[in-house]
Formats: structure tokens, C-alpha cells, sequence
């Protein structure tokens, strides 16, 4: 049995490393989705196999669409949508939020739950929206998972006003089915603002390449009936999953290459150049990659992180190695992410003897010196890749439950070790 918790490995000197990184996450399950709803097959390249894109598969072959491996990458034959069918989303709001409209448009019951944690994710929004645009979906008044999308093999659509304040994915899951709905979808958000406005730009232009008509303006997405069109769709390497491994270029005073960074892209990860730079790394791009190198120690950060949300934890990590103070803005949706994550790194890093305090829309973090001690995950890949970063400075730090990385990154500690092995 493997021991239920991994020492995080400190860094005896600085890492000097080329980091080759899986397929993104995000892309991955939109090139699923908009493949299964094609009107012919698809080949998706390079995809995250993890577990949030095996569930992503596992539900789309549940409603009757062919996904077979060939070698790295996945093949997507569409197929009727029908049920009945179990969906299960894990813990993964991408799958939460990207399926049930597909769902929709399946014939037959489709029945969809997840982890416990999936059940407190926020979901009102979409069941609302999906009963106003014609669906079917018994959620026994919760509001939340677990509910039964009663399909009828078709979903009128039409115009619909929702609160996405609380996750971006709200929106982007209305969108990625809507060409197949009868009317298209007009989507208005209202009240505080949406998060993650690269994810919403990803969603329009995976619809866009695929040969959806999307119009959008400030609030407001449409995407016209139509039909969407299959074939090669290559799958970006992760760059939120870059995060750490570019930060403990920053940490060790080393340098940290990630291969294969696009030049342009929608990726929220992307801006990991802008904030490593303020931190006080040196950023190049170029035809091997991005490279990140660190120096003599490196600085906290003032940022807004709402549009790139999921950097968080990894952000806190450095802050609270860094020589001076760092807010961190802009995030109270992250109470929704995988765990209460502003409430979890509080918790785990005060619990190393550092000193972060919860803002009402960020954190507040106080570089101190840190002991090691155990970290505890809640079942958060990111909250042990933000461990795995403060262990390269401080000895004895114990990650609970590392295997919790499958969710985007199953080979994290492999990578995080031959990163630090010597060149
Ligand atoms: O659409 C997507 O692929 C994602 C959108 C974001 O969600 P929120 O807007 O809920 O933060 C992000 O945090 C998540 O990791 C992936
Ligand atoms: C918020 C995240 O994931 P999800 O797609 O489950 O929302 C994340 O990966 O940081």
C-alpha cells in the first residue's frame, strides 16, 4: 500500500531542468465535448489523460459517443445521445458544468452525481438556466448535484440571464452545447463580476475553430444554431500546471524550461509570465520553450487574481517564501474550487508557522519563517503542488494524500523529482 502521505523533497541546490508537461485540462474537456457533438469523428491530440478527462470521457461514452485510445491520443466517433445512463462527474467542474447540457440533448434519463465535495459546488445557476432554455432536470429542489436530466433528444434554447459570479464554467458549459440547441443560446450574465475570463475566451474559440457562429460583448455570449464540424484538434500543454514547476525556478534561485509553450493562447496560465516577473524572476519565451529563472530570493506580489484563479494556490505558496508582503485579490470564488481554498491555505500554511489571513476576496500573506509538519490536501490537486513548492524551502513538510494530483497531473511527483534530480 502506498504511504498516505510524500515527504515534499527540498531543494539542495538550484534546479536547472527542462519540464515536459502533459495536455491542458481545460482544452481537453472542450475538445471532448465539441467532438461528441460534431457531425463527424475527431481526432483529439496529445489530450490530459487524468482523471477530470477520463470522466469527461467515461460520461460522453455513457450517453452512447465512441472515445477509443489511439496510442496518445483519443478518437471521437459521435453517436445518438441517449440514455438511460449514470454520469459521474467526480469531483471535476468541468465535467459538473460542461456535460449537463449535453445531457440535455441526449433522449432518455441521464443521472448525474459525484464526489461529496461535487455536491457543494455551486450548480444552481445552470440547472436554472438549462430548465429556462427547455430541459427537463429533477434536482429534488437542491439546486446542486446529484439531479436527473430527463433528455428528450432536443433543447429549445433561446436567450437566458444567470449569475456566473460564482464560476465561469456556468457559462462556458451553456455555450459548448448550443449549437445543438434549436435556437442557439443568448447567454447575459448579472451580478458581481465573472471569473476566469481566459476560460471564457477558450470556450469561444475552441466554438469558433470547430465552426460555431459566437458573438459576444461585455456580459453577454451568443452562439448561433448550427452545426459543428470534427476533425484534428491538438490539446496545448497545461500551463496552470506549469505553475510549480517555474516557481521552484524562483525558489531555488535556478532555471526551470517548460517545452512547447504556445506563442499565443487563451490559457490562463499564461500569465505566469507576467507574475513571475513581478516576483523577480526573469522571463524569456523562444523556440524551446518558456524559461523562468530565479535569482538572490524574490518578492511577494499585489495582484488580482480573478481572471486566473486556479494560479492561486501555487502564488500563495511562493508569497509565503518571498521577501516581502503579498495580497492576493479578486478570488472569493475559489470557496467553490475543489476545496475552500482560501480557507484551506490559510489553515495549512499558519499550520507551518506562517502568516496568512483570509480577506473577504483574497489573502493577505506575511512571509515567515516556516517549520515542516503535515499539509493537509482536501482532496485539492493544487493544494499539494502548493505544498510541494514550500517543501523545496522548508524541511519536513508531509503532503497527505498526494495521489489527489490524478485529477489533472497524475505523474506530478515523478516530474517534481526529475526536476530535482542533478542534470
Ligand atoms: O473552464 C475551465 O476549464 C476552468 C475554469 C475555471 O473555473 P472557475 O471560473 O470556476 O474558477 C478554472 O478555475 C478551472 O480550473 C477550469
Ligand atoms: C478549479 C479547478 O478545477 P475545476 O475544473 O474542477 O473547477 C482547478 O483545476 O484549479
Amino acid at each position: 500500500m502506498p504511504s498516505p502521505h510524500w515527504s515534499a523533497p527540498v531543494a539542495h541546490a538550484p534546479v536547472d531542468a527542462v519540464v515536459p508537461l502533459p495536455g491542458s485540462k481545460s482544452m481537453t474537456n472542450r475538445a471532448l465535448v465539441l467532438a461528441a457533438l460534431a457531425d463527424a469523428p475527431s481526432r483529439i491530440v496529445r489530450p490530459l489523460r487524468s482523471r477530470d478527462t477520463d470522466l469527461m470521457a467515461g460520461a460522453l461514452r455513457a450517453l452512447g459517443v465512441d472515445v477509443a485510445d489511439d496510442s496518445a491520443d483519443w478518437l471521437v466517433r459521435p453517436g445518438d445521445l441517449t440514455g438511460p445512463a449514470r454520469v459521474d462527474v467526480g469531483l471535476a467542474g468541468t465535467v459538473m458544468r460542461f456535460l449537463p447540457p449535453v445531457a440535455a440533448l441526449a433522449s432518455g434519463e441521464v443521472a448525474v452525481d459525484g464526489d461529496p465535495r461535487a455536491r457543494e459546488r455551486p450548480m444552481g445557476p445552470i440547472i436554472t438556466a438549462l430548465r429556462a432554455l427547455g430541459a427537463v432536470i429533477d434536482d429534488g429542489g437542491r439546486g446542486a448535484l446529484p439531479f436527473t436530466v430527463r433528455g428528450t433528444g432536443a433543447v429549445d434554447g433561446g436567450e437566458v440571464t444567470i449569475d456566473a459570479s460564482g464560476s465561469s464554467q456556468l457559462v462556458s458549459g451553456l455555450l459548448l452545447a448550443a449549437p445543438r440547441f434549436e435556437k442557439g443560446v443568448q447567454v447575459r450574465h448579472e451580478g458581481p463580476p465573472v471569473p476566469s475570463a481566459p476560460h471564457l475566451a477558450m470556450t469561444v474559440r475552441m466554438l469558433r475553430d470547430a465552426g460555431a457562429a459566437v458573438e459576444t460583448e461585455p456580459d453577454v455570449w451568443r452562439v448561433a444554431p448550427g452545426t459543428l464540424r470534427g476533425g484534428d484538434r491538438e490539446i496545448e500543454p497545461d500551463l496552470s500546471n506549469a505553475a510549480q514547476f517555474l516557481g521552484a525556478a524562483l525558489v531555488t534561485g535556478g532555471r526551470v524550461t517548460v517545452p512547447g509553450w504556445p506563442t499565443e493562447t487563451t490559457q490562463p496560465g499564461d500569465a505566469l509570465r507576467d507574475l513571475l516577473t513581478a516576483m523577480g524572476a526573469q522571463v524569456s519565451h523562444g523556440p524551446d520553450g518558456l524559461t523562468v529563472r530565479g535569482g538572490d530570493g524574490f518578492h511577494g506580489l499585489d495582484a488580482d487574481l480573478r481572471e486566473v484563479g486556479e494560479l492561486t494556490p501555487v502564488l500563495a505558496a511562493l508569497a509565503a517564501l518571498a521577501d516581502s508582503p503579498s495580497r492576493l485579490t479578486g478570488i472569493a470564488h475559489l470557496r467553490g474550487h475543489e476545496t475552500d481554498r482560501l480557507a484551506a491555505l490559510v489553515t495549512e500554511i499558519n499550520g507551518l508557522g506562517g502568516d496568512v489571513r483570509e480577506l473577504p476576496d483574497g489573502l493577505d500573506i506575511r512571509p515567515r519563517p516556516l517549520r515542516g509538519g503535515v499539509f493537509h490536501t482536501y482532496d485539492d490537486h493544487r493544494m499539494v503542488m502548493a505544498a510541494a513548492v514550500l517543501g523545496l524551502a522548508v524541511p519536513g513538510v508531509e503532503v497527505e494524500n498526494p495521489g489527489t494530483v490524478g485529477k489533472t497531473l497524475p505523474d506530478f511527483t515523478e516530474l517534481w523529482a526529475s526536476m530535482l534530480a542533478p542534470a
